[in-house]
């Protein structure tokens, strides 16, 4: 049985709600972490999750991870996520109409758009039924380019501290997942000098990121253990763990996967351990966030950048006050995640006049 309290309380959720209907069959839970800074915003994955306990812990994690996002990039919005337990082949427009009809009842509290197994196309469906989804009109060119400009940024920044340089020429990376947003970090690592080690467990994918950027292409399993300067996971959660880290030889993990960390605390102070700058996923994968939220308040290019820009300064920032406090990275930015969002709290705070 789920302790399902315990864990609320822990992560320190606002609310959770679990979304039922018989017809069309559909369950989805959506985690609402922190409404703090404003609406929780996060997009919503589609997956045929094992059980329902790990669906649950993905909701609960990744909107935590939502709230940190939003915080330590200065947007004003909290944290939420929602996931829809379903098989890609069981989703249908009557399903992703009825999960738009819950997104509507909650009047604005939280705004979606489209995570894993959700197209555009199915977006737009889902906003028949509500208006609280973003990321659907291209006013932008989408949220991934944008992802993948701050995480090419966070591994400049982390070359800086790590490796002192910012010339990436001859610098060896692993990519792991060349979907929207790994392939797009390929293409600005190609054009800056970088050799580049990838995979996918679509081969397609893999020949045609070869045949774009001249990568060398290796088994999923083997990208753990290349002998690269740089990791940069861009495709599921859950990779860096008791297994993948001691095959590590990179010395900068850098990519835009939500929860990278297997369990945060174990698995961070291994990285730290082993002397690897760690850029803490929800800091160098903001730029998706902040694409979208710019979007929702009408889109202005130079200061959506501007947002994404600052990611370079923020990682600086964290590596330099994790190595000086002796903690890990995930503990600096949580830390001023945190820091934002009491002192947020405090202002907002309104005695009831006796
Ligand atoms: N799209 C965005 O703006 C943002 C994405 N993210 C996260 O970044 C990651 C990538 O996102 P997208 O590129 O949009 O997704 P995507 O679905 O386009 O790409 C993921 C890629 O990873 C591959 N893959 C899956 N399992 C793999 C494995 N075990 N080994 C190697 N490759 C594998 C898939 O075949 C696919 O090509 C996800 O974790 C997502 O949550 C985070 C913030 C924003
Ligand atoms: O960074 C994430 O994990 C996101 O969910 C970012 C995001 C992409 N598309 C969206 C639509 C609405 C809210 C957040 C997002």
């Amino acid at each position: 049985m789920v302790n399902l309290f315990e864990n609320v309380s822990e992560m320190g959720h606002e609310q959770v709600l679990f979304c039922h209907g018989k017809d069309p069959d559909i369950k989805a839970i959506i985690a609402i972490h922190d409404t703090t800074l404003g609406p929780a915003m996060g997009a919503t994955r589609l997956y045929p999750y094992p059980n329902e306990e790990a669906a649950l812990n993905d909701a609960l994690r990744l909107s935590r991870g939502m709230t940190y996002k939003a915080a330590c990039a200065n947007i004003p919005a909290g944290g939420g996520k929602a996931v829809i337990i379903a098989k890609p082949e069981q989703k249908t427009d009557e399903l992703l109409r009825a999960y738009g009809q819950f997104i509507q009842k909650l009047n604005g509290r939280f705004i979606t758009g489209q995570d894993i197994n959700l197209t555009p196309a199915d977006v737009r469906t889902i906003s028949q039924e509500t208006r609280f989804v973003v990321g659907v009109e291209e006013k932008s060119g989408g949220p991934a380019p944008v992802t993948a400009w701050g995480v090419f940024l966070g591994i400049k920044a982390a070359a800086q501290f790590q490796l002192k340089t910012v010339d990436l020429q001859g610098i060896k990376v692993a990519v792991q997942g060349l979907g929207n947003v790994g392939k797009n970090v390929c293409q600005h690592l190609y054009e800056n000098g970088a050799k580049l080690y990838v995979t996918d467990i679509s081969p397609e994918k893999a020949e045609e990121v070869r045949n774009l950027y001249g990568a060398t292409v290796v088994e999923p399993d083997e990208i753990f253990s290349q002998d690269v300067d740089i990791f940069s996971p861009c495709a599921m959660g859950g990779i860096l763990n008791s297994q993948t880290i001691p095959q590590l030889r990179a010395s900068i993990i850098a990519g835009a996967a939500n929860n990278q960390l297997g369990q945060e605390k174990l698995h961070g102070q291994m990285l730290t351990d082993k002397g690897i700058t760690y850029c803490p996923d929800y800091v160098i994968n903001a730029g998706g966030l902040i694409n979208v939220y710019n979007e929702m308040i009408g889109y202005n290019e130079e200061k959506a950048f501007q947002q994404v820009n600052n990611i370079y300064d923020t990682l600086l920032e964290i590596f330099t006050r994790a190595h000086e406090r002796g903690i890990t990275t995930n503990d600096a930015s949580k830390l001023i995640a945190e820091d934002r969002i009491m002192k947020a709290r405090k202002s907002s705070y309104q005695p009831i006049a006796a």
